[in-house]
């Protein structure tokens, strides 16, 4: 049996990890995580934790993670530029999965992504929609943010400048280095993300949608049982699957 603590243990995706390990078998909840609750205790008695929580507290989750000498597996998101510096600072000391989404679907999408941004080149413009439920508290989502990386790190240019977080008023003519960012909240969309290249002529989109969270807490799972053990640093879900 592999001990696992699950941070964030009350919310939607806590919920479902906690579903998908009591099916799988061979986990034992070592401990749930949730406000009020002291991290290190349930941290020092599991193998393991999956956070799923809210960017502050995930930032605290590493660190407490990396004090007890134990691996894990962030999958929330939304964190500042600071939070980010201080949960790859943890990843120095232990092993940490981190990922905007587990899905494999997602995984795969970012491969596609930067070869058909590697193929297309310049000529055709990129945009981004993502479209979530209406709980959800950061946006653009964690994936979107990580196609967007994506694919200014294949164009050569710095994702900050050429950035678009929607459009109105009158934003002119699209500038050809833009990529477009556009944020859907509805309903009880589990996770949809598109990636539209527009050329002379054509357009090509690429979809994935999740759904239900199975997908991410199955992922999560998978990832949890890959990191330990494994040497200090920060692995991506793209390194879990072998597509790196
Ligand atoms: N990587 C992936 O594949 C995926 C990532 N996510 C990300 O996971 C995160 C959680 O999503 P979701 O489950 O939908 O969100 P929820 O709001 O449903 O759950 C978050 C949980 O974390 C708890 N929490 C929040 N802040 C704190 C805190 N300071 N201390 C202790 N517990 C806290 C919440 O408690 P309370 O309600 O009391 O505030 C709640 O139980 C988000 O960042 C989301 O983007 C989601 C799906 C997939
Ligand atoms: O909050 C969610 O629900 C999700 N968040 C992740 C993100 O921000 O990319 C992944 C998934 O799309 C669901």
């Amino acid at each position: 049996m592999i001990r696992l603590a699950v941070v964030g243990a009350k919310g939607r995706m806590g919920r479902a990890v906690l579903e998908q390990a009591l099916r799988a078998g061979d986990w034992e909840i070592a401990g749930e995580i949730d406000q009020g609750d002291p991290p290190k205790p349930a941290l020092a008695r599991s193998d393991v934790a999956i956070d799923f929580s809210a960017h502050a507290f995930s930032t605290l989750i590493a660190e407490a993670s990396a004090e007890e000498g134990k691996p894990l597996v962030v999958g929330t998101t939304g964190h500042f530029p600071e939070e980010a510096s201080r949960v790859r600072r943890a990843g120095e000391r232990i092993p940490i999965v981190w990922a905007p989404n587990f899905s494999t679907g997602v995984n795969l999408l970012f491969y596609l992504v930067r070869k058909a941004t590697a193929v297309l080149g310049g000529e055709f413009d990129s945009e981004i929609v993502e479209a979530h439920h209406r709980g959800k508290r950061d946006a653009p989502s964690g994936t979107a943010r990580r196609l967007a990386e994506i694919i200014a790190e294949v164009r050569g240019l710095s994702l900050e400048q050429v950035a678009r977080h929607g459009r109105s008023g009158e934003p002119g003519p699209r500038k050809p280095e833009e990529i477009g960012i556009h944020a859907i909240r509805a309903g009880q969309i589990v996770g949809l993300h598109t990636v539209l290249f527009g050329g002379p002529g054509e357009v090509l989109e690429l979809t994935h949608r999740a759904e239900t969270r199975d997908t991410f807490a199955l992922g999560a799972l998978r990832a949890a049982r890959w990191v330990v053990g494994k040497p200090p640093g920060v692995y991506s879900m793209e390194d879990v699957l072998g597509l790196t």
